[in-house]
This record gives C-alpha cells, sequence and structure tokens, in this order.
C-alpha cells in the first residue's frame, strides 16, 4: 500500500548487555559449529527478574518521549510478541498500556512471529487511516528467549534469538520521517514448517518440551524438499518487496539502505543475499550481528540505530525487509524527512 500521510514520529528501545558469541561458545551454551555459521558477534542477554512487556513499556516511554506526541493522542497500542510474556490468559498489551501510556486506547497483542512488528505497523497504518481523527499508534515488540524450553542458540539453529524491547510511534500529522510504502504477504503453505513431525497438543501441551524449530524443518523439507521450499519462501518475499517498491515508486537499486531480519550470516545470506543484488555494506549486519534477532523488533532496532548514527541521511530511504513463521513477509519503504534531535 503507498501512504501519503503517515509518519515514523519516534523509535525506542530497552537493550540488555550484550554476551559475545565467543563467551556463549566459553561456558558451553554454544557450540563452536553454530558460533562459525551464525558469524554472530554477541546477543542481548535480559538478566533475570524483568519481563517482556516491562522491556516493552520502557523502550515505549523512549519512543514516546521522543515524539513529542501526547500520550492522549495515541489512539491504538499494538505489542508484537513471539515467546512467553509472563503469565497465562493475561494481556501483556495491556501492561504496557498501564506501563507506558495510560488512558483508553484498545492495547492488542499481535502474534504474527517475526513478521510482528512489521504486521503492527500495517495494522497501525491502516487503524490511524480508517478516522482522520485518529492522530497516533504506539507499536511495541518485546521477548526474552531464555527458560527452560528454548534454547536461544539452538532452538532454531541458523537464528540466535536475543531479549530486548523496541517501541515506535506512528503519526498521521507529522514525524523525523514518512513511512511511504508497505505490503505484508501471506504464505500459509508454509505453515507446517514450524510444527512438522509433531501431532497438536501431543508435544506442546503435555509438558513444554525445549523448542527445536530445527527438527521441524528437517521433518518439513524432508517432505516438501529444500529447493521447494526456499522457492516458496523467495516467491512471498519477492511479492511484498515488488509491491512496496512499486507502491514507493522505486527500484531496489534507488533505495540507500536495508534492514533485513537478524538472521546469522549463513541464513541471512541463503534467504536474502544471494537473491538480491545487494551489498552487505547497505544493510545494518555490522550492528545486526551484535545484537541477534530479537524476534518482532529486529526493524525497529535497527532503523534507530540508522537514524542515531547517521547511517541514514534526510532524503535518503530505508527498506524494511521482515519475514515469519506462517509464513508472511513484509516489506516498507521509509524515507527520513530530518535527522530527530535525539540523534547524534
Ligand atoms: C520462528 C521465528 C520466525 O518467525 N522466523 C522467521 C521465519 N523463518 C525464516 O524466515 C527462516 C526461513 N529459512 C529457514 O528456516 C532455513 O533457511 C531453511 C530454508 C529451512 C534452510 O535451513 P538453513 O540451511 O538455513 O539452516
Amino acid at each position: 500500500m503507498r501512504f501519503d500521510g503517515l509518519y515514523l514520529a519516534g523509535l525506542g528501545s530497552w537493550l540488555p548487555p550484550a554476551t559475545t558469541t565467543a563467551e556463549a561458545v566459553r561456558s558451553g551454551q554454544c557450540s563452536a559449529e553454530t558460533a562459525r555459521k551464525s558469524e554472530m558477534e554477541s546477543v542481548l542477554v535480559a538478566p533475570d527478574g524483568i519481563a517482556p512487556p516491562e522491556m516493552a513499556a520502557r523502550a515505549a516511554r523512549v519512543a514516546l518521549e521522543r515524539s513529542g506526541v501526547a500520550r492522549g493522542d495515541i489512539a491504538v497500542l499494538l505489542h508484537a510478541t513471539l515467546f512467553h510474556q509472563g503469565y497465562d490468559l493475561w494481556s501483556p498489551a495491556a501492561y504496557v498500556q498501564r506501563a507506558a501510556v495510560g488512558g483508553t486506547c484498545p492495547a492488542i497483542e499481535v502474534r504474527q512471529v517475526s513478521n510482528g512488528g512489521m504486521a503492527a505497523l500495517d495494522l497501525a497504518a491502516s487503524y490511524l487511516l480508517a478516522d482522520p481523527a485518529r492522530q497516533a499508534a504506539l507499536i511495541t515488540a518485546a521477548d526474552r528467549f531464555d527458560g527452560p524450553d528454548f534454547d536461544r542458540w539452538h532452538s532454531d539453529p541458523g537464528t540466535a534469538y536475543a531479549d530486548g524491547g523496541t517501541a515506535m510511534v506512528l503519526s498521521s500529522t507529522g514525524g523525523f520521517a514518512r513511512l511511504r510504502s508497505l505490503a505484508v504477504v501471506g504464505g500459509p503453505e508454509l505453515e507446517g514448517m514450524h510444527r512438522a513431525g509433531a501431532a497438536f497438543g501431543e508435544v506442546e501441551m503435555r509438558d513444554r518440551q525445549l523448542v527445536d524449530l530445527d527438527a521441524h524443518k528437517r521433518s518439513y523439507v524432508a517432505e516438501a524438499g529444500m529447493s521447494q521450499t526456499l522457492a516458496a519462501i523467495l516467491d512471498g518475499q519477492r511479492e511484498a518487496l515488488k509491491r512496496a517498491l512499486s507502491d514507493a515508486e522505486l527500484e531496489l537499486s534507488d533505495v540507500d539502505r536495508l534492514v533485513l531480519p537478524h538472521f546469522g550470516r549463513r541464513r541471512l545470506v541463503s534467504n536474502y543475499l544471494r537473491h538480491m543484488d545487494v551489498p552487505l555494506e547497505r544493510t545494518t549486519w555490522d550492528f545486526d550481528s551484535r545484537i541477534g534477532h530479537l524476534g518482532a523488533g529486529d526493524h525497529i532496532v535497527s532503523l534507530e540505530h540508522l537514524v542515531r548514527t547517521g547511517g541514514l541521511q534526510p532524503g535518503q530511504t530505508c527498506l524494511l525487509m521482515g519475514v515469519g513463521a506462517g509464513f508472511t513477509w513484509s516489506s516498507a519503504v521509509i524515507e527520513l524527512l530530518e535527522t530527530p534531535d535525539w540523534a547524534s
């Protein structure tokens, strides 16, 4: 979809300390093989005692402060998550709202796996466009990938999972950057990839097993075929990219920077870079490889990094490309209008 009147007014994050891959290998948390393939420098690991909704609330306060948007003007809060937020049958989105925003707007959790942040942006954009009286939306994302049932290094080898909270304020009245286009494409034929080899409820519900996406993927690919699986992944990715670039009236070569999912290097190449004529330097890999995969928050934190460090200059465009189990793929074009005062 093409947009003319939607703006990014604020970005924020709450990022815990990094554990280097070398430390993770030394402590036995990460195998040398996984470390070698991923080429990750480090991943962010949250200290004990802070739950994802609190991480999101801290990021939201930063984004709101930077945006100058009054909390009473937030028309909707969308909180994107992948994993445990702390309690069952409880609203983490409402926690973020009570802790960071207040007010009486709807606070809704978006479960779109790693495309959750981009899906929330898509929903927020449509929500604001539906009523001119709606001035702003708050998007948050936060997870922590630890605990007895997830291994941040080996539950999905090829992607090293990181803890942290991110937030974005989308505005229909103004901001430092413009959302020029956004496309989200679904591909349900791939949904089995993250559950294959285990019947519903047999594994997940009875006694929490360690999440082992690699086993599910191996089982799925054994039946579907690797080349067919990769082809289906690329089809959806390309469709979302084509729509977003077309709506922004740009070619991929026109785009100044790219923010891709924080995959390990090998998976980033096999799923993205090998098929796109884009040098690694135009991506945020150097930064991403020190963060890890924040689940639904990769794009917010890497865009914040680009803006804060001057990696994106006024007039330049940044392409955000997301993907989530399902699958869903997203692409968005952001144009920086001015360097905000919170950037160095
Ligand atoms: C589960 C978290 C989530 O939503 N992640 C985003 C969706 N997953 C992806 O886009 C990754 C898709 N690609 C893969 O899983 C792998 O590249 C393949 C296609 C299974 C090949 O395995 P590899 O050689 O990378 O280990």
